[in-house]
């Protein structure tokens, strides 16, 4: 990268917080903790006090998200018992929605320079695992992020960034901070969930925006994947590689769908031309409607958690 490209960016990112803290009270300056909300899920935020709201289009270098589900503006405030300085993303970009990587992640980077130094990441994610049914909340452990792996969407692909963004090689093996894994289950303890609510498991990333095929399912629950979703890890490695300690929840919106065995058409004419009646079928298909509906249903107890891990963060 050209000495004035770097330049650029970094002017870039100052304006950003030039423009936020203008808005804001002092007070609010400085948030310790950020939250990004995921999809029906904005209403993490209801409970942030002495609330400053700030539309993405007013604010340099963020992008606008164009999902049901998804708000444009950032919350600072307080939360918790103790007042703790917030910010939360209402609504995030996905790369699905034509957003360049450098766009996805730039409020993560936002997030770090305005002295974030824990984020808590939501999402809704369709579950791969039976044992993990529609309406549990699932503590992220790990990922596996094909397009990663692949080459075409890691947000750290280009020319190495400006400090503090100017790691080039990043480790993930402890990007899901086990401290605050262990809170996420001591704040579910305290709020007296029952067991079952909270779990863990592994996030399988897809670019979306198609929901899975059945061999898709099938192949990333043989992999070990538990939960699938079309968002979060750029954000976790942008945060991770921006120094902060992160925590992912996730919310089972839907099952993906993965049928024992394959309806047969070959055999359903066999059946027709015997005269052998056959039982109903139905072909199931997820939709962000209920995706949606979940979030909203469940949105609730989420947002009780969240807040309890900031109260015992603080
Ligand atoms: O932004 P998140 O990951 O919460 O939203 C999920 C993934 C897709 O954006 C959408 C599909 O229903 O929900
Ligand atoms: N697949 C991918 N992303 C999702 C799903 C799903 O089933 N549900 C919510 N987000």
């Amino acid at each position: 990268m050209a000495i004035n490209e770097g330049a650029e960016i970094l002017s870039e990112f100052s304006k950003t917080v030039d423009t936020i803290r203008g808005r804001l009270p002092a007070k609010l300056h400085t948030p310790l903790i950020g939250i990004v909300c995921g999809s029906g899920l904005s209403g993490l935020a209801a409970s942030i006090r002495d609330k400053v709201e700030i539309p993405y289009d007013e604010i340099p270098g963020f992008g606008r998200s164009t999902v049901a589900g998804h708000g444009n503006a950032l919350a600072f405030g307080l939360l918790g018992r103790d007042g703790i300085p917030v910010v939360a993303m209402l609504g995030r970009f996905h790369p699905y929605e034509g957003h360049p990587m450098s766009t996805v992640v730039y409020p993560i980077r936002t997030f770090a320079l305005l002295g974030v130094k824990n984020i808590i990441i939501t999402n809704a994610a369709g579950s791969l695992n039976p044992k993990i049914p529609v309406g549990t909340i699932v503590t992220i452990q790990d990922h596996l992020a094909l397009p990663n792996l692949t080459g075409h969407l890691n947000p750290l692909l280009g020319p190495v960034l400006p400090a503090p963004f100017d790691t080039r090689f990043q480790p993930i093996s402890t990007a899901y901070s086990f401290s605050l894994r262990k809170i996420a289950f001591r704040a579910a303890h305290e709020l007296q969930f029952p067991r079952s609510a909270l779990t863990e498991g592994i996030y399988a990333w897809v670019s979306g925006p198609t929901y899975e095929s059945p061999a898709e399912g099938r192949f990333l629950r043989n992999q070990g994947a538990d939960v699938v979703g079309m968002s979060t890890i750029p954000e976790v490695v942008a945060a991770k590689h921006a120094g902060m300690e992160v925590l992912v929840l996730s919310l089972v919106t839907n099952m993906v769908v993965i049928p024992d065995k394959y309806r047969s058409a070959r055999e359903e004419v066999d059946a027709e031309i015997a005269g052998i009646p056959l039982p109903p079928v139905i072909e199931e298909e997820v939709t962000h409607s209920e995706v949606l509906e979940v979030g909203l249903a469940k949105g609730d107890d989420m947002r009780k958690l969240v807040e309890k891990i900031i109260e015992l963060l603080g």
